[in-house]
């Protein structure tokens, strides 16, 4: 069998890709079903939207993750505040229509 052309090797590694963004669009799914469940729950008892001592855990956690997979630390913690910038919105939002 002959070595793949340029053009092969890119089909497959984009195949791959397409593999991978299907899986965080899941798992991304999957977080916010459980978050939109923890905006109910702290609505429900008067608990704080955002939590930030449980935020710089996570930093702390998935930046030390990060290194171990070779993933810029800085870059898994920007991404963290970006989704936890729309969970907390999501929070407010369910906690003012729980006070309405
Ligand atoms: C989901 C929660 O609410 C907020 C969102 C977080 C997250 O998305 O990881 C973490 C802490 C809170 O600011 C929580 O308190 O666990």
């Amino acid at each position: 069998m002959s070595d793949p052309t340029p053009l092969e090797r890119l089909e497959r590694l984009r195949s791959s890709i397409d593999n991978i963004d299907a899986a965080l669009v899941h798992m991304l799914a999957e977080r916010f079903r459980c978050t939109q469940e923890v905006g109910q729950l702290k609505a429900e008892h008067d608990m704080p939207a955002a939590d930030p001592s449980r935020e710089s855990r996570q930093i702390d956690r998935l930046k030390g993750l990060a290194v171990d997979a070779h993933l810029d630390p800085e870059f898994a913690e920007k991404w963290f505040n970006f989704v936890v910038a729309e969970v907390i919105q999501h929070h407010t939002q369910i906690a003012d229509e729980h006070n309405a």
